[in-house]
């Protein structure tokens, strides 16, 4: 049985405002440090405001619609709902004081999961807000997210179908540490129409990661970014609080060949296999192929982990069967892979394995070719001792 709740959900949530937030000022005038566009360089990836042929930057819904890559008013739609969506979870995450938040169980919802994995309350409202963005686009036929058990039917016309995490490392919610919504879009099987409707759904739902038209993640934290590919390279749009657009300001980003950084709960190196074990010890000591010594950045929050491998390089890992094919594995690898990176399971290239269910776990490694194909050369690296961790 399918259920989808948004209309159960306290109303302040879910006022069905215009779309128009924040309202659009008619000229925008640059502040002139948007015009001299260098703003800081990392690792050698600089980070510009790119501006369009008038002279202003270019925003996501610009960008992806008829005066950039145009990817059909469909998809532009949908894009735009989801970033309305995002900016009013980037608003909740940074001011979680909202009594109504009170309302939410921890747990509740519409989802099974228990234990360290039940969600929190960000989780239910994050999930609400996209899912409610989605509807009202007419775009979507069906949602398969994190939050809820079986996928979701919306449009039975929609055109697309979209897997999402809403609020991906909440759990850290409490400390202000960045969090992230990651999302994939693939068009509806149109050859399944004549499914019954969970059957189709799942079906729908269960599209091999080489089928994605689009995906990306949207980070939280000191700025809030909204990084996408739509087949075309990667690119990362970064909110611009006087206007309430995401500008581009990393438009086809290239991940380095090589990092020097890895990035892994490591206080699970007891429960690592042979081959991980002998990898970090020895990239750690400068003695792998890269002749440096390594540093280790693990933030618990698989959004800030890829976002920052994907600028600075290196590889962004959980050897455990922990992290989901369909609507977390699937997605950052495509986007990672349109940076010229690559995304595996430890044996095999992610969106090459097709999902058998929608919550399927499995190890990931993301990051820099050279850095991935180096930790493969191990073999044996993924983790099959997984007791279950409490934090
Ligand atoms: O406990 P581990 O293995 O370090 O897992 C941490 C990972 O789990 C996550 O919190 C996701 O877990 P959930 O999908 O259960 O929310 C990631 O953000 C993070 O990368």
């Amino acid at each position: 049985m399918l259920s989808f709740t948004i209309f159960s959900q306290p109303t302040s949530y879910f006022l069905p405002k215009p779309h128009n937030f924040p309202p659009k000022p008619t000229k925008f005038s640059l502040p002139t440090t948007f015009i001299k566009p260098k703003m800081s360089t990392f690792g050698g990836f600089s980070i510009n405001a790119q501006l369009g042929s008038n002279n202003e930057p270019s925003t996501l819904i610009e960008y992806v619609g008829k005066g950039g890559i145009n990817v059909g008013d469909d998809l532009v739609v949908l894009i735009d709902h989801l970033q309305y969506a995002c900016k009013r979870i980037a608003a909740l995450v940074a001011s979680p004081y909202n009594s109504n938040l009170g309302n939410f169980v921890e747990g509740s919802g519409n989802s099974s999961r228990s234990g360290r994995d039940a969600p929190k309350p960000l989780d239910i409202v994050s999930n609400e807000i996209i899912l409610s963005s989605l509807q009202r686009s007419g775009k979507v036929a069906v949602v398969a997210s994190e939050e809820n058990d079986a996928p979701v039917c919306l449009a039975d016309d929609g055109p697309f179908v979209v897997v999402m995490d809403p609020l991906d490392g909440s759990r850290n919610i409490d400390a202000s540490i960045p969090t992230g919504t990651i999302f994939g879009i693939y068009n509806r099987l149109v050859e399944l129409d004549h499914l019954p409707a969970e059957e189709k759904a799942a079906l729908n739902s269960l599209q091999s990661g080489t089928q994605l038209v689009a995906a990306g993640y949207v980070l939280y934290s000191s700025a809030t970014i909204f990084c996408a590919t739509f087949g075309s390279g990667a690119h990362a749009f970064t909110l611009d609080h006087t206007t309430g657009d995401f500008i581009l300001t990393h438009p086809n980003i290239k991940i380095p060949p090589r990092g020097q950084i890895y990035s892994v709960n490591d206080a699970r190196y007891f429960d690592w296999p042979e081959g991980l074990r002998k990898y970090i010890d020895t990239v750690r000591q400068g003695k792998g192929k890269y002749p440096k010594k390594y540093s280790a950045r693990y933030i618990c929050s698989l959004v800030a982990d890829f976002h920052r491998t994907l600028l600075y390089g290196g590889i962004a890992m959980n050897p455990r069967d922990h992290l989901r094919l369909v609507y977390e594995a699937n997605p950052l690898s495509f986007v990672a892979e349109q940076a010229g990176g690559k995304g595996s399971d430890g044996k095999s290239r992610i969106r090459l394995i097709q999902p058998v269910k929608l919550h399927q776990r499995l190890p990931l490694f993301l990051g820099s070719p050279e850095d991935i194909e180096e930790l493969e050369s191990y073999e044996d690296i993924q983790q099959n001792v997984n007791p279950g961790y409490e934090v």
